[in-house]
């Protein structure tokens, strides 16, 4: 076969391609892919060195591939990010969005390198969207209880190495069969969605609400002693007191029970700290609800 027809060979096989692949010469990109990418213009990368198109993180992660590749590694794979914040050239050139790529070097007797790169952006934001539904709590957006369980275990165990303090609050939508069957179960879900939306508002970054059980809710307060506890769960039972839903016989007003149990001492790990505030919320039921309850110390 002739240069002529190897390189028409060569240049239809990058064409077919629907992953971006890129010919590197001493880190410049000498053929590309008509990949179905719009950054992925020949005529704009062929004649660029990697280091004009790519930022400094991204292009010492390609260097270390190029140097095991020169070092005698067969294949490499890299997965990475494209931003076009940090990418002036490739923005211009029509990246819009952050993309995720799994990409794979291989070198040429000749020295050459080829590296293709397989968009995994749709994957990535599927794998993102099932990890987000599996933490969470369809109807009110709150963690759920599975997440809960090792979330709070690292903070009591951290609690006790530092010798700091954890509090978690056990909330309870008060009468929320009752409100159910006066309102609906629509509503009923309202005043769960509204309650975690309130909770959530008053929420610091490192605290951790998840829904718990049916109409119970779990704090996890890191860093907080038994009296911030007791001011927190304060605060949350007033804003709940203080929240109305449209109705129409009038609006829909609901309270929330609160048990308050703080990491004291040694003994207090996950499973003794929701065993207390399982208790100390019963008592705020049973002393007429709306009520936050914590142990007496
Ligand atoms: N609207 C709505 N109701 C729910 C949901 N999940 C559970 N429930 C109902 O919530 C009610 C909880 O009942 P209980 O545990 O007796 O609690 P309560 O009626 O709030 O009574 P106290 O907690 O003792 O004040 C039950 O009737 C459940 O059917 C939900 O997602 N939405």
């Amino acid at each position: 076969m002739s240069t002529d027809a190897y390189e028409a060979r060569c240049q239809a096989l990058l064409n077919a391609c629907q992953d971006p692949v890129f010919i590197l010469d001493n880190e410049t990109i000498v053929a590309v892919s008509a990949a179905e990418q719009s950054w992925c213009q020949s005529e704009a990368l062929v004649g660029r060195s990697l280091e004009e198109l790519f930022a400094k993180d991204l292009l010492a992660h390609f260097r270390q591939v190029l140097k095991q590749l020169a070092e005698g590694e067969d294949v490499m794979e890299l997965e990475y990010q494209l931003r076009p914040e940090h990418l002036p050239v490739l923005r211009e050139l029509g990246l819009s969005e952050p993309c995720w790529y799994q990409s794979r070097w291989v070198m040429s007797e000749q020295g050459e390198v080829i590296w293709t790169a397989r968009d995994m952006t749709a994957q990535k934001h599927l794998e993102r969207k099932l990890s987000h539904q599996a933490q969470r709590d369809p109807l009110t957006g709150a963690y759920n209880r599975r997440t809960l369980i090792p979330v709070l275990e690292m903070a009591t165990a951290q609690a006790l190495r530092y010798d700091g303090a954890t509090s978690i609050l056990l909330i309870d939508v008060d009468d929320l069969s009752g409100i159910n069957d006066r309102y609906g179960w629509d509503a009923g879900d309202q005043v769960l969605q509204q309650t975690v939306m309130v909770l959530h508002a008053l929420k610091r970054t490192s605290d951790f609400l998840a829904r718990y059980a049916d109409d119970q809710l779990v704090f996890v307060l890191p860093e907080t002693n038994h009296e911030q506890g007791l001011l927190a769960a304060e605060r949350m039972r007033a804003a709940v007191e203080n929240l109305e839903l449209p109705y129409s016989t009038g609006n829909l007003r609901w309270t929330v029970s609160i048990g308050l149990a703080s990491a004291i001492n040694l003994e207090d790990d996950a499973a003794a700290l929701m065993r207390r505030a399982r208790e100390n919320l019963l008592v705020a039921q049973q002393s007429g609800r709306n009520r936050v309850e914590g142990e007496a110390l």
